[in-house]
């Protein structure tokens, strides 16, 4: 429910109390001002809405691009995306999404647009992202575009096709949370070690249900591309959304972009209200937390979990070192990162460097590694990528590389040996050919080190990318200040101009062979029969054996990995859930000792974990996909992943929170192969043997849908008057939100006129 605009209100109320087009049970109906859009996450969305006779409520409002499955190599050749892309289901993803656009009228930076890039790029680039909007992708690091001070949150395909077709979603109020970062940064400190000392010292579970607000001196000094790198971590943090206040910086860097609004009136209207948009004070948070930027120095990460770092003059950590309930896990992050205890960070060798993604593949962060490569030949550091190591560099966006090329800094990383790409997610999550082998280790400046993210078996240490840079050069993890002498700092040291001497084009470097099918990690499984939602199952009873497992943290990544997300389809990955823990990674053969391998669990219909924070990470709606198809209706956790609990309910299955004693209890009942019941209508675990019951609650509302299978889409429809309200509404108080898309005279625009002429602004 909105707070009594009298109370003093957070950043987060005030955008959220804009949106609200209708409370009243269950979740408030938030309307969605910006809908951005990838092909990963969208084929069953867009198959739910012509099966419904649907069409895009907004297309003005919804910009889509193609991003993860796309290779990296040249385009200077390229023709169409049916010869360029070698593997079968990335270019069958890409291709429905081109086929999608066309249908329903959507405005798409394809693999011929400079202006294609990752999602999270090119929304503020382009001026889509603007401050106190709510920005929606079926992508967790949608958590970036709240550095404009919008409210920005990943969500599954379900929900994507819930904005598509009513520009609303059902939301729960978050808690508030607020980090503060006060003082001034260390020279060699960038804003990536920030946010990664931020998610060591908080937790991958700590800001689980909350938004993050992110305040401080610290934080204001920052540019608007370091302010996206720490918000587009939030998520990491466990937190639904990142944010910090809107000011000069924010409004500098949006002036003049083609979807800002246009000089004069409707500028200062707009300015005038972002200026607004920042916690009064007094505003009440939930959880507070405050950091010193002095006792940041450059950080990266040792093991499994984005949580698990350790400042670069550090050591491997060892179990002894942490809570005897968490050292079972560090043994398994150890050893699957083949680590020993008391080994210096700085004497671990590397494989590969891989610069990009959504966190650092700006501007910025190329100009950060460039600086680095061109300060260590000055200093006296090594010239050249280490012999051995291969190091790619993605940028963000076609636009990010044109500027890049512009600067000269393509010709410093290609003499220095780096592999200069095109733009794409490319190796964060290696859906394209861009992947790690089996035992490699790679200095990455992506946001996941989880296990098998970067390639099955590869082991991914996240850091800034003048930390990359410096590894890249060395071939170990190496403090970046140690060789760059005084030419350090985001905006001091050495100047463009500096880079006039390394203007002569060379050689692209040898790559390593590209694999062309990926069968070899394991292809989409069975072929399914149906794409779209077959309606919700309903919920009452589910009894059956109980699957036990006890792992913190356990991602979605690892309940379902990358290669199985180019599916089309929402059934039929079951045989594929837990894949890198459930199959040995060169052969493929199932492993014996694995749960789910085993009778009687290889039939179980629920799963009890004795770990927190299931199913963090990936907004993939097919973790909850794959867990239904293999029979299991409900998961009993401590704790569980913002967007994978949405998900869950989205798809008639219940994520259950239970007081860890409870869970242990039911540990050992699912330990034993014995039936467990979950009774939803009476909200009790029934125990085997007459073991007394474990109550439980859910939220009134979610029961009753679970219980009845009510489709959310259907009843938000319900409430279309208020909708259509809620935009007369907005285009008189905010008008420089509608009518902003590319959308030319005669494309299909479904209920609102375009009321503003299309920039021709060349971005
Ligand atoms: C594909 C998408 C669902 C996923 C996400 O939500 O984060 C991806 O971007 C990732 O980084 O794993
Ligand atoms: S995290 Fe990686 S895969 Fe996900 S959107 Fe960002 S760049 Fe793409």
């Amino acid at each position: 429910m909105p707070v009594p605009t009298s109370a003093p209100r957070t950043l987060y109320d005030k955008v959220f109390d804009d949106h609200v087009v209708r409370s009243g049970e269950g979740d408030t109906l938030l309307y969605i001002d910006r809908h951005l859009v990838h092909e990963v996450t969208s084929p069953q969305a867009f198959e739910g809405l012509r099966i419904a006779g649907r069409q895009v409520r907004r297309p003005d409002c919804t910009l889509v691009t193609v991003d993860h499955n796309i290779p990296t190599a040249s385009r200077k050749n390229f023709k169409d995306v049916g010869s360029f892309i070698v593997e079968a289901d990335s270019r069958a993803q890409v291709s429905a999404l081109e086929d999608n656009v066309k249908e329903f009228g959507l405005t798409y930076f394809g693999m011929s647009d400079k202006r294609q890039g990752i999602v999270h790029i090119i929304g503020p680039e382009q001026g889509f992202t603007l401050p106190g909007t709510t920005v929606c992708c079926g992508d967790s690091h949608t958590s970036t575009h709240g550095a404009f001070g919008a409210l920005a949150f990943g969500i599954g395909t379900s929900e994507v096709e819930h904005i598509l077709a009513t520009q609303t979603l059902p939301q729960a109020k978050s808690k508030n949370m607020r980090v503060t970062v006060e003082g001034d940064l260390a020279e060699g400190v960038t804003s990536k070690d920030v946010v990664l000392h931020i998610i060591g010292v908080i937790g991958t579970a700590g800001g689980t249900g909350c938004v993050i607000e992110f305040a401080g001196s610290a934080i204001r000094g920052l540019s608007m591309e370091s302010r996206m790198s720490i918000c587009n971590m939030s998520i990491e943090g466990g937190a639904r959304a990142g944010m910090i206040a809107p000011d000069d910086i924010t409004f500098k860097y949006l002036k003049g972009r083609p979807l800002s609004p246009r000089d004069g009136e409707e500028w200062d209207q707009a300015e005038a209200y972002w200026r607004s948009l920042k916690s009064d004070p007094g505003a009440k948070y939930d959880i507070e937390v405050e950091i010193r930027a002095e006792d940041i120095i450059p950080t990266i990460t040792w093991g499994t979990s984005p949580q698990d770092v350790v400042p670069i003059k550090g050591v491997v950590p060892s179990p002894e070192d942490f809570p005897e309930a968490q050292r079972k896990n560090v043994e398994r992050s150890l050893e699957y990162m083949g680590l020993t205890p008391g080994t210096p960070m700085e004497e671990v060798k590397i494989d590969k460097a891989f610069f990009g993604s959504c966190t650092n593949g700006r501007i910025e962060d190329m100009r950060s590694a460039a600086r680095v490569i061109l300060a260590a030949e000055k200093n006296g550091g090594p010239t050249k990528v280490a012999e051995g190591v291969y190091a790619m560099i993605v940028p963000g966006s076609g636009l990010v590389k044109q500027q890049a090329e512009a600067e000269g800094l393509d010709v410093i990383f290609k003499k220095a040996g780096f592999d200069w790409r095109e733009a794409g997610c490319s190796m964060c999550l290696g859906m394209n050919p861009d992947q790690l082998k089996p035992g490699e280790r790679c200095a990455s400046t992506s946001n996941r080190n989880f296990e098998g993210r970067q390639g099955a078996g590869g082991r991914t240490h996240l850091m800034s990318p003048a930390m990359v840079a410096a590894a890249a050069l060395t071939g170990r993890f190496t403090d970046v200040r140690t060789f760059m002498g005084e030419h350090i700092g985001e905006d001091g040291g050495l100047k463009i101009t500096d880079y006039s001497d390394y203007l002569t084009p060379v050689e692209a470097p040898a790559r390593p062979a590209e694999p062309t099918e990926q069968t070899k990690e394991g292809q989409t499984p069975v072929k399914q029969a149906a794409a779209a939602s077959a309606g919700l199952p309903k919920f009452n009873v589910v009894k059956g054996i109980a699957a036990p497992m006890w792992e913190a943290n356990i991602d979605t990544d690892k309940i379902i990995p990358k290669q199985f997300l180019k599916t089309l389809l929402r059934t039929g990955l079951g045989s594929a859930l837990f894949w890198t823990i459930r199959y040995d990674v060169r052969t493929n053969e199932p492993l014996p000792d694995f749960v789910l391998n085993k009778e009687p669990w290889n039939k179980s219909s629920l799963l009890v974990c004795t770990g927190p924070n299931f199913g963090c990470g990936s907004s993939r709606e097919h973790a909850p996909w794959a867990i239904n198809d293999f029979g299991i209706r409900c998961i009993m956790a401590p704790s569980f992943g913002d967007i994978f609990k949405t998900n869950c309910f989205k798809n008639g299955m219940l994520p259950l929170e239970l007081p860890q004693a409870d869970l242990e209890a039911l540990y050992e009942d699912a330990s034993a192969g014995l039936e467990i019941a979950v009774d939803l209508e009476n909200q009790q675990v029934i125990r085997p043997n007459g073991k007394p019951p474990i109550s439980f609650t859910v939220d009134a509302f979610r029961r009753h849908c679970l219980i009845n299978g009510l489709d959310d889409i259907g009843l938000t429809l319900e409430h279309r008057d208020k909708i259509e309200s809620f935009e007369e509404k907005r285009s008189n108080v905010w008008p420089w939100l509608d009518g902003v898309g590319y959308a030319k005279k005669g494309q299909k625009i479904i209920a609102v006129p375009t009321k503003r002429a299309v920039s021709k602004t060349d971005w």
